[in-house]
């Protein structure tokens, strides 16, 4: 898996990168404000009409075909690329409000890590400390500390960050760093659940303390992979990464190439604001086909499509091409307020994957 925007000069060129900068934001300053500079998305495949139109008279685009399979809702398969399925509008809203919830809150708990973990160790509760307003500060270590024989040396090199409700003279003197709880949460960009994934080694490592995947999405990871499951076949959800998406985020084109068995897919789900993703070929000069995610869609990478390179260089925020207006009428409660705020804004994605 590779994170990061490949930047030397000649992947600059490649047919990815170009489909990259056609569909990432851009701004034109006036002298007044930033505008975002318009983007012809004319070529973007848009599953949610073409299940309209097959709806409506039984006719598919061309390049688009169904899945025959026992589900309970139709799956398309694009024929240039074998393996790779979409299932658009698989959740209900209260599927998707269930997972932002726990996106937020459950699932970047430890011993689960996140993005957050290099810098400041494990990190409780990030998204209820940002709705309290608090603030992650560190204790400056006592001067005469690294002349006590008993402390271990990890120990005394290792700062101690905590929540705490606000920088009054009940933290003292001693407070040295803080970081709003907000500011952290908008740079949460990624947890992950189950086996852990180490971005440094670029793989699993099992050695790492992990909880298995909750129960209820591993069922529904179960149930949405079926359609590209080898016959007969149970998918085992054993690891999943939670991506975090605000406006101007993108992710890299990559392939997911650390687990075990290709023939078993990866189920990837979108929630939030809708996002547009690039689906390549085997190689960076093949040209991607570009396509919309909108909450609640399901795609499912199986066989040849995990050798496919993918990304998403664009999300979008803005009223009319968000197409939240379900998640904003079902987050109505006062306390579904900072669930609002922060979808409103984002997206994010979990896919869910078998890794022996
Ligand atoms: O955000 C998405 O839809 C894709 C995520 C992805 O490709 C990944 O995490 O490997
Ligand atoms: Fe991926």
């Amino acid at each position: 898996m590779y994170r990061s925007d490949v930047t030397n000069e000649e992947s600059e060129r490649t047919a990815f990168r170009k489909a990259e900068k056609k569909y990432k934001i851009y701004y034109d300053n006036t002298k007044k404000k930033k505008i975002v500079r318009p983007v012809d998305l004319s070529e973007v495949v848009d599953f949610k009409s073409i299940l309209e139109q097959y709806n409506c008279n039984g006719e598919l685009l061309e390049g688009v075909s169904m899945r025959n399979c026992d589900f309970d809702r139709p799956v398309f398969c694009l024929e240039r690329r074998p393996g790779y399925y979409f299932i658009p509008g698989a959740l209900s809203v209260e599927e998707e409000c269930r997972w932002i919830r726990e996106s937020l809150t459950s699932f970047p708990q430890p011993p689960n890590r996140t993005n957050h973990n290099a810098i400041y160790g494990p990190m409780e509760d990030l998204f209820f400390s940002a709705k309290e307003g608090k603030a992650l500060v560190t204790e400056r270590l006592p001067d005469d500390v690294s002349s006590e024989v008993s402390v271990v040396e990890s120990d005394v090199r290792t700062p101690q960050w905590k929540f705490v409700k606000e920088l009054g003279d009940s933290h003292g003197k001693d407070a040295c760093e803080s970081v709003p709880a907000s500011v952290l949460l908008r740079k949460l960009r990624w947890s992950t659940l189950g086996l852990q994934f180490d971005w440094s080694k670029r793989s699993y490592n099992v050695s790492l303390p992990h909880k298995k995947i909750p129960d209820a999405l591993g069922q529904l990871a179960k149930r949405m992979a079926a359609p590209a499951m080898p016959r007969g076949e149970e998918f085992q959800p054993e690891a999943a990464i939670v991506n975090y998406f605000g406006l101007g985020d993108m992710l890299g084109g990559h392939l997911d190439d650390m687990e075990k068995d290709w023939s078993k897919p990866i189920v990837s789900m979108s929630l939030g604001c809708k996002a547009i993703f690039l689906l390549g070929g085997k190689s960076r000069e093949d040209t991607p086909i570009a396509m919309f995610l909108r909450s609640g869609d399901i795609v499912l990478m199986a066989g040849e499509a995990r050798e496919c390179f993918h990304g998403v260089p664009r999300i979008f925020t803005d009223t009319e091409n968000a197409e939240i207006s379900h998640l904003e009428s079902q987050f109505a409660g006062v306390d579904d307020l900072p669930y609002l705020d922060y979808i409103r804004n984002s997206r994010i994605n979990i896919n869910i994957r078998q890794v022996f």
